[in-house]
Parts: C-alpha cells; structure tokens; sequence
C-alpha cells in the first residue's frame, strides 16, 4: 500500500529524508526537479517547443527555476524561459539558491510584481510552478488574477507536484481559482484530493514521480489514506491448492432480480462464479429461472414464488450478496428482513437492498458485523444523508464503518474502500469504457465470492475492487475500446486473476 499524505506529513517526510538519508534540501530538489523532466520530456518530446515556466518564490518555484536550467542545459530545450511572481518579499533559500544557478545559464529570466504587467503569452507550453504543496489559504489577490489569466489563455499547462490553488487534501471549494492543467506531475505520491471527482476541474492528467522520500517513515506515519497497487492484491491472492475441491471455496448465495431485471442476477452470479466460488446458488423469481439455467449452467436456484419468501437453510451458505435488481417491494423487504434477522455471517449488500436499508433505520441493528454495503454516490447519500462534496462523504463513510463495524465501498473511478480500522484505500485500477450499467452487479458477485474464499470481509472488498477494475482495464485499454461491458469484465476475471497468480509464483 502506498500512503496517501497530508500536506503537513509530505512536509515531514521531506524533512526526514533530508535529515536521515543524509540530502541537502537544495539536492532534493535538484532530485525532484530531475524526476519532473524525466516525465515532462517522455510527454512532451518535442525539444524546439516554446516553454515558459511561471515561478512563484517558494520551493515550487524553486523545481521551476531547477526545471528550467535542466530542460535547458541537459535536455536540449533551448526556447526555454522563466517568469517569476513576485507579489511577495519573501523567497525560500533553495529558491535564491536556484535562481543564482539559473543566472549562470542562457534561460532568459524576468520578474513581475503584478499581473497586470503581463502582455499576452506566445509560449506553447506552459509549466505551472507558482505555488505547490504550500498553499495554506485560497487564492485571492494577485495571484487569483495571474491563474485566471493563465486559464484564459487556454495553454497546455503542465503543473509541478500540484495546480497552484489545488488543495491536496480537505473539501475542494468549487469557486476556489486554481490552475486547469493538462498534465500534473506530482512527487511521490498523489494527493489525496486527486482521487476524488471534484479534482477533474484542475487535473486532466496526472502522474507520480519517485523522489526518494523515505518508504520506512512515511509507512509508520500510519495514515488513514492508502493507495492499493498491484504487489498489494498478489500478496492477498490466494492460490487453488492441490487437493481442494469445490468445498474447499465455499458456497455463495445471490439474493437479486426480478422478472424485468433477471439480467442483474445473471451478471452477479455469473461473477461470483467466475470470481471462483465453489458453489454459485441464486435465489430468483419464478419467471428467470430458464434464463438462469440458459445463461450458467453452473449456477445452482432457489425459486422465489409470488410474493412469499422462500426457504432458505441458512447453514448451507459461507455468505450472501444482496440485492442487484431485487426491488424495494414488500416482498424484497421481508426477504431482506429474513435474511439480516436469520443469518449471521457477514453479506454484501448492494442496490436494492441498500434503498431499503435507507428507508428502514431499524433495520441497520441487524446487518452481520463486517458485513459490506456497496452503494455508488447516489446510494450512499440515500443512506448517509445528502453531502455537498466528496471530502464529506469519505468522513462520513470513516466515521460510519466504525460505528457499525461494517465496509462500506463507495463506488467510483478510484473507489473508496472504508474499513472499520479507520482506513480509507483507494482503488488504482477501473476506466471510464466501465460505466455502464450493470458493471456494479458485477462487483458485488466478485466481493461475494471472495468472502466465500474465506477472504476477510476488508482483504474481500480491497482485492474485488481491484480485480474488477483490472478486467475492466485489462480489456479496455490494449484494445482501446470506448465501452466495456460487464459480461465481459466477468469473463475476463479468471485470466486476470491467473496473470496476477502467475506474478505471485514467480516472486513478481
Ligand atoms: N525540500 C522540500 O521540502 C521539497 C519540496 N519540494 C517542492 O516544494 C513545494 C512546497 O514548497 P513550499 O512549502 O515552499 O510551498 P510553496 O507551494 O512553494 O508555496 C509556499 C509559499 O506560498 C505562500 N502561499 C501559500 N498559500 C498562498 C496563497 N493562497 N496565496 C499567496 N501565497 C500563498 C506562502 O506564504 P505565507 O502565506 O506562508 O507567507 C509560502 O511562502 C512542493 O510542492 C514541491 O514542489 C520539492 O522540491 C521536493 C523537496
Ligand atoms: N468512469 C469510471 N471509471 C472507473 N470505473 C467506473 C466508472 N464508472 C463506473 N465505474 C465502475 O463501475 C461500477 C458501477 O457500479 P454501479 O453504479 O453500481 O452500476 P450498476 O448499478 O449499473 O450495476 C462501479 O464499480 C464503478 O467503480
Ligand atoms: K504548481
């Protein structure tokens, strides 16, 4: 897990590294600034572009100033120029240390104390080092004035580490000003901030650089935020053993559909099978029951007659998931009731099932401890109450998980996993070709299977987010292909399963 840090923690390690590897904070930055170039010169080749790099006289602009001199001197830019912001007295010492530096080169420098001074802007690239990981206050003043010009004039603007006025974590003011860059490049680590929906405003793009921040440190700074990679699920897959049978991998139950929406059974339970459940049984209406036997063979059925709930032996299921396609009636509503009041393991509950949690507060009590609540933006709001912005919901959803000693996996492009320890993982995998209907009855057929693996309800929740997007991302992107639908995803799911066993068996 890579942890996701506050400014003031990125501060610190910084500070760390400097004190304890041993660097100099000026060599830091010559790393940092390194680090930018290497990704700004893989993106944007093209050595006889104009680049201007607006400073400001912090260590942002300090990167600006070393950024300046190493495209320059080392790679070859030679129409590279620097513009420096000064609405301040005050400049940080690795600043003037790189600005004495940058005296020594050809860039041409020059400095402005207002924003009114500037003329138009003839250069093609614009990099974005005025303010960085320092902001402590919105823009406003001269500096809001200089972003909105930087804005109007509609640029390919390149940010170091963050947008000037993007703040990396807490709610996003949607009027904050702040620079729309096309690519940021950020160091170490993405902000918080970035993984959340509101910061498609300032961030086209955006990538991580390794600066050599100490691993060993910022781990132990124990943050609530952790940002899932690969090695993370191949350390949690656990592989088919000899000898094991279907036994061995439990027996799932599906409770979904009804007659018009038989499709988000299928997709749930045909995830849940290929996800690798050993017994897949859904629990469906009458009138999808030639569809089921068509659709998976492999699915076993218990038939919901009429409005009546069927009978369930609760002893034969290792666990359950709720609710894709169900309906909020009376009867989805005693059959819920039944299940929360009789089975004691820990379920996952989705769509359906979830409105009429929200619209049945009492039922709540009855939901298994560590059990997982899979709702999208909507659903969540439904049960939480509404939220003005996403940084509320993820206090929410930590404040919630620990109260009712449930996951909660709030759905979106980095889903938010919330776990009752009081940790907040954000998925690294998934595309846009998923959003389509549909693709979170798959998710919830993955997670279900997982737990009837006998993964622990968090481990179930973090490896099925990611696996569900990885076969989103496996089919998606070498095909590039606009639309991925979750039948496919569902198809794909053991091979990129077995890509990361094989990773796992050969030690990476
Ligand atoms: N060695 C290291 O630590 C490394 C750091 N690195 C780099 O340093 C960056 C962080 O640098 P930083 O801490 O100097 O902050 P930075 O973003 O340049 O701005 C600070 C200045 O802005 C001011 N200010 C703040 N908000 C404002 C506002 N709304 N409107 C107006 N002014 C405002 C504030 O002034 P104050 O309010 O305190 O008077 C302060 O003087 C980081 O993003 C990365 O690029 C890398 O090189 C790696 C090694
Ligand atoms: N733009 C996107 N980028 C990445 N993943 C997405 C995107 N849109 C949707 N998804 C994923 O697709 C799934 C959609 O779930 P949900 O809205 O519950 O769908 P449905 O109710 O139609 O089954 C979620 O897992 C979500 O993370
Ligand atoms: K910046």
């Amino acid at each position: 897990m890579q942890p996701l840090l506050t400014a003031r923690q990125i501060h610190e390690g910084d500070s760390y590294t400097i004190a304890h590897e041993p660097i100099s904070s000026v060599d830091l930055m010559e790393r940092a600034a390194k680090a930018f170039v290497k990704a700004f010169t893989e993106h944007y080749s093209n050595t006889a572009q104009s680049v201007i790099i607006y400073c400001g006289t912090g260590n942002n602009g300090g990167d600006g100033l070393a950024i300046a001199r190493i495209l320059n001197e080392q790679e070859g830019y030679h129409k590279v120029s620097v513009k420096i912001a000064r609405f301040s007295e005050k400049a940080s010492d690795d600043f003037n240390v790189n600005l004495q530096r940058l005296r020594h080169t050809e860039v041409p420098v020059s400095e402005f104390k207002t924003a009114d001074e500037l003329g138009l802007e003839s250069a093609e690239i614009i990099i974005d080092a005025l303010l960085g990981n320092g902001l402590n206050k919105p823009l406003e003043g001269e500096y809001q004035k200089l972003v909105h010009q930087i804005n109007e004039w509609k640029k390919t603007v390149v940010a170091v580490d963050v947008p000037t006025g993007f703040a990396g974590e807490g709610e996003i003011d949607s009027e904050a000003t702040m620079i729309k860059a096309e690519l940021t490049i950020t160091f170490q680590q993405p902000k918080i901030n970035f993984l959340l929906p509101e910061s498609k405003y300032a961030l086209k793009n955006w990538l991580a650089v390794d600066i050599g921040i100490d691993g060993e440190f910022t781990q132990q700074l124990n943050s609530p935020y952790q940002y899932v990679e690969e090695s993370d699920i191949i350390y949690m897959l656990k592989p088919r053993e000899r000898f094991s049978n279907k036994g061995t991998y439990g027996h799932a139950l599906i409770v979904a559909g009804q007659a018009k929406t038989m499709g988000a059974a299928l997709l749930c339970a045909s995830a849940c099978v290929q996800t690798g459940a050993g017994l897949t049984t859904a629990c469906i209406p009458q009138a999808g029951l030639t569809a089921l036997n068509c659709y998976m063979p492999e699915i076993m059925a218990i038939v919901r007659e009429g409005n009546g709930t069927p009978e369930i032996d609760w002893s034969k299921f290792s666990t359950m998931g709720i609710g894709p396609g169900l309906g909020k009636d009376d009867s989805s509503l005693a059959l819920l009731t039944a299940i929360l009041t009789n089975y004691t393991k820990p379920v996952v509950v989705d769509a359906d099932a979830l409105n009429i949690l929200a619209e049945h507060r009492p039922l709540w009590a009855c939901v298994p401890k560590g059990s997982i609540l899979t709702p999208h933006m909507k659903e969540f709001d439904r049960l939480f109450g509404e939220h003005k912005n996403w940084w509320q919901r993820t206090q929410t959803a930590l404040q919630k998980v620990q109260e009712l000693q449930i996951c909660i996996i709030l759905k979106n492009d980095y889903t938010i996993i919330a776990t009752p320890e009081g940790k907040l993982y954000f998925n690294s995998t998934s595309n846009a070709a998923m959003a389509t209907g549909g693709m979170g009855d798959v998710l919830t057929g993955i997670i279900t299977a997982l737990l009837a693996q006998k993964y622990t309800p968090a481990e179930a929740c973090i490896a099925g987010v990611y696996l569900h997007g990885m076969a989103g991302d496996d089919l998606a992107l070498p095909n590039k292909l606009m639309v991925v639908l979750p039948e496919k995803v569902t198809a794909q799911l053991p091979a990129s399963m077995g890509a990361l066993m094989a990773k796992k068996i050969s030690g990476f």
